[in-house]
């Protein structure tokens, strides 16, 4: 198995400053400086935990390229762009306008690189010269929108590059899987109404963007029926999300016949992370990604490129994301040390809520063609 692998030091220089991601400094409400929730340490930790663990050895390095405006253009709009690069000279950059996603002087530049990351990903794997590739990137963008950042994501990095390769390398069906822990609300707005993207987002059921990633939501238009939410109940563990990944996300995959599967890969349902109440470990996302490899290798000749979303245990991060690019490799295991932890969590096994949740999602599989 040949697995591509997308990181460029340029990812850790994203300048998220101090403002703990949500809340900026302020003495009078006790909230003290800290760095934000996005930082550089959990990527830059698991790129070389890969190094460390021998596993850099086993994978194909891909340069990232900065993605072209036409290439943004796909899914942003002019005046999106146009302020994310304005904002980006001044010397204390911007935010991409929720006021939860700041960037540095020379933002634009790492977000282009970012969502260039993503490409040549999906231009290895679908040339070929790759069986399936990760893209280690940072900022995150599976909450942008067309003309507005949020949740730390400046640009919908895995949807201007699933555009790409629908516009410039002619594939047609493509199936998204998010298992990131929030909905993946911009990938699936970028698709809303477009059958030939299948959006299928596994996430704790209304943690972020509020009010988004409701069973109901199943697109629009021509698009109804290819979006698919699964909003899991808090405290999910591993045989919660295999349920979803066999009962829905599998089934969909083989009904809808993709020719490129893409992943939004977020390590926020982890066991350990600060932002959300899952409880997934890092051979739940081990087993996640065969059963992924498989329907894929089933479906089109095992084509699968990720895309790294969110995900902010530094501790735990690494060993999550470890683990999927060994699966992905076809690598053996390399051990866990909190695995005696987070098993101990107890709530691993698949509980009664938890399944009648993905039974409600799974009778729509029958209406994908
Ligand atoms: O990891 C993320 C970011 C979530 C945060 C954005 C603001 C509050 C929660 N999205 O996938
Ligand atoms: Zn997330």
């Amino acid at each position: 198995m040949t697995t591509g692998y997308v990181y460029h030091e340029l990812f850790g220089w994203h300048d998220t400053g101090t403002n703990v991601g949500l809340l900026p400094a302020d003495p009078a409400a006790g909230l003290q400086p800290f760095v934000h929730f996005e930082n550089a340490e959990t990527k830059r930790r698991m790129h070389e935990l890969i190094v460390v663990s021998g596993l850099i050895d086993r994978l194909e390095r891909i340069r990232p390229v900065h993605a072209s405006e036409e290439q943004i253009l796909r899914v942003h709009t002019e005046a999106y762009l146009e302020r994310i690069r304005s904002e980006s000279r001044l010397p204390k950059g911007g935010d991409g306008g929720d006021g939860f996603t700041p960037f540095g002087q020379g933002g634009y530049q790492i977000a282009t690189l970012a969502a260039g990351g993503v490409i040549a990903a999906v231009d290895a794997v679908v040339s070929g010269a790759v069986d399936n590739a990760y893209a280690l990137v940072r900022p995150p963008g599976h909450h942008a929108v067309a003309d507005l950042g949020m949740g730390f994501c400046l640009f919908s990095n895995l949807a201007i590059a699933a555009r790409h390769a629908q516009q410039a390398l002619g594939v047609e069906r493509i199936a998204v899987v998010d298992w990131d822990v929030h909905h993946g609300n911009g990938t699936q707005a970028a698709f809303e109404d477009d059958p030939s993207v299948l959006t299928i987002s596994l996430h704790q059921d209304n943690v972020f963007p509020p009010n988004s990633g409701s069973v109901e939501e199943r697109g629009t238009g021509a698009g109804h029926g290819y979006a698919l939410n699964v909003p899991l109940p808090p405290g999910t563990g591993d045989y919660g999300y295999l349920y979803a990944m066999d009962q829905v996300v599998v089934p969909a995959i083989r009904a809808f016949q993709p020719d490129l599967v893409l992943v939004a890969s977020g390590f926020d349902a982890s066991a350990m992370d600060p932002l959300a109440r899952q409880l997934v470990t890092s051979e739940g996302y081990r087993m996640l990604t065969e059963r992924l490899m498989a329907v894929a290798e089933e479906t089109c000749d095992g084509r699968i490129a990720m895309s790294h979303e969110g995900g902010y245990s530094p501790v735990y991060v690494p060993f999550c994301g470890l683990a999927v690019m060994e699966a992905l490799a076809g690598a053996p295991a390399f051990p866990d040390p909190y695995a005696p932890i987070v098993t101990g969590f107890a709530g691993r096994d698949l509980q009664p809520h938890q399944q009648a949740t993905v039974d409600r999602v799974s009778p729509f599989v029958a209406d994908l063609t």
